[in-house]
């Protein structure tokens, strides 16, 4: 493997990493990102923020290229998926506020579209469920309320991912373009055409002359702008950041799964040249490489992860920082019947409710804050369990181990809590960055300097964790858990 940058645009950071000939991590650099929450269940994110942190790091990283006299063979490009972001074409100018994935603010456009009988025909279309969650009814907000319509329909404005985005100012706007993964994300795309699909468009209302040219996630995407960074370097890969992660993780074979923890938690099972449906489960692009068939994958999506112990940070005060979490929640043998469902933005998969909040039920007065972190790790894992047998009944599967990554993975109480919940082994590779790693592999094959089966052999086991909890244990546990998400249920309704 030549040298190679990844770009990792997540919910909560941007990074960028310097990846070596042996696939070795040399360098990485990471910027914060500012969360805004102007309403109740309103995220945003500032896109000039987004593209300045991200440039930051990318200056860090090529400098530690530069030291080395290392050339970089491409970058890759992976990202926080489904977040919207309009822009004005001529001069790159944001023209709001980037809406963010969690957002909630169209709950009573999909609800309505769900009243009118068109869950069937989107689910048909683009394997998604009719949420807000998703680009199309974000793009449609965007353009009404900024009073954009006629803008757009002039060709004037873009539209883009998080990716897209990128793309075009790191290009200096040369390229308006996205990644297929990324494209099966906005729910106009149809995963069955892979075309951007006009009877979609209709639905939502969205003008066809804002969408970016759909590529797939490998291969070219243009070159940096050498006014921004001091040299041409070509974009190479592309993939939303659960995409890249599957890759990164080389699940290429029907049936393999990873769930990453982050800001929210993603399971995905790569399902083959064939797109899978199932109660509840998302049928989604997997990636596509230059001279393969489109793979698909089925995935479980979850809101809040991560983010339930950054509100036990943030919105409570009662740890000091993530890392915090697992000596406290340690320090108590279970929740104590404490039940936590950090419905925060809703649920997703299986229950697909916006209108869902978060609940903290089964208090008494031997709880403390101990048992408050216990819960909300076993919500963690509570949630991915939900998402992992909906798969199963989706794929008429039964998953025998599950590899995981992301932030929280550092977190072995977390680990030995999901193994035990879900009643199969879990193992955590050595290298937790999945993500960044599978976009840095999309851009070694779309540089053609790396090829799937180096990509293979590549994958190492850092930790295998072991189910220890006693099945009866297990079903009392996740009895509890049931009751909790039916009072989070409808709740904002
Ligand atoms: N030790 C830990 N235990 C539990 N959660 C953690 C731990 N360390 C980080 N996290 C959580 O992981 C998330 C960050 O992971 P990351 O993969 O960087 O997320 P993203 O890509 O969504 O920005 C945060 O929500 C943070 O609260
Ligand atoms: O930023 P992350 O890693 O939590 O990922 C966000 C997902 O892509 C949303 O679909």
């Amino acid at each position: 493997m030549a040298y190679l940058i990844s770009i990792d645009q997540g919910t909560t950071s941007s990074r960028a990493t310097l990846y070596g000939p042996q696939g070795e991590a040399l360098a990485t650099a990471s910027a914060p990102l500012t969360q805004h929450y102007p309403e109740p269940g309103w995220v945003e994110h500032d896109p000039e923020e987004i593209l300045e942190g991200q440039l930051s790091c990318l200056r860090e990283v090529l400098a530690c290229a530069a030291e080395r006299g290392a050339s970089v063979a491409g970058i890759g490009i992976t990202n926080q998926r489904e977040t919207t972001l309009i822009w004005e074409r001529e001069t790159g100018r944001p023209l709001h506020r980037a809406i963010v994935w969690q957002d909630r603010r169209t709950a009573d456009v999909t609800q309505r579209m769900k009243g009118e009988g068109l869950e069937a025909e989107v689910r048909e279309r683009t394997g998604l469920l009719l949420d807000p969650y998703f680009s199309a009814t974000k793009i449609a907000w965007i353009l009404d309320e900024a009073g954009l319509r006629e803008r757009a329909a002039r060709g004037e404005i873009c539209f883009g991912t998080v990716d897209s985005w990128l793309i075009y100012r790191l290009t200096g706007g040369k390229r308006h373009v996205t990644d297929i993964t990324n494209a099966s994300r906005t729910m106009l795309f149809n995963i069955k055409t892979l075309e951007w699909d006009d009877e979609l468009l209709r639905i939502f209302g969205v003008p066809r002359a804002i969408l970016p040219e759909v590529r797939m996630s490998a291969g070219s995407f243009g070159e940096t702008s050498a006014e921004l960074l001091g040299c041409r370097i070509p974009i190479t890969g592309a993939a939303g950041d659960q995409q890249a992660a599957l890759f990164g993780q080389a699940c290429f074979a029907p049936g393999m799964a990873k769930a990453t923890f982050g800001t929210g938690a993603f399971v995905v099972m790569n399902c083959g040249e064939r797109p899978g449906s199932g109660e509840g489960v998302l049928s989604t692009i997997a990636w596509q490489l230059p001279g393969e068939a489109v793979q698909y994958a089925l995935e479980g999506s979850i809101f809040i992860a991560g983010a339930a112990v950054q509100w036990l940070e943030e919105g409570l005060g009662l740890i000091g920082g993530a890392a915090e979490v697992e000596g406290l929640a340690g320090s108590v043998a279970d929740s104590g019947g404490v039940y936590f469902v950090p419905a925060l933005s809703g649920l997703g998969t299986p229950y697909w409710d916006p209108y869902a909040r978060g609940v903290i039920a089964g208090l008494t007065r031997g709880s403390g804050k101990a048992h408050l972190a216990r819960a909300a790790l076993d919500a963690i894992a509570f949630q991915t369990v939900d998402a992992i047998r909906a798969m199963e009944c989706a794929g008429g599967i039964a998953l025998s181990e599950l590899r995981v990554d992301g932030g929280a993975t550092r977190n072995n109480l977390l680990l030995e809590i999901q193994a035990g919940l879900l009643g199969v082994p879990v193992l955590r590779p050595r290298c937790t960055e999945s993500t960044s790693l599978g976009a840095a592999f999309l851009a070694g094959i779309g540089a053609g300097v790396l090829d799937k089966e180096r990509i293979g052999k590549s994958w190492s086991l850092d930790r295998r964790f072991e189910p220890s909890l006693l099945p009866e244990r297990r079903a009392e546990m996740y009895r509890g858990w049931q009751k909790c998400v039916q009072l989070s249920l409808g709740w904002a309704k």
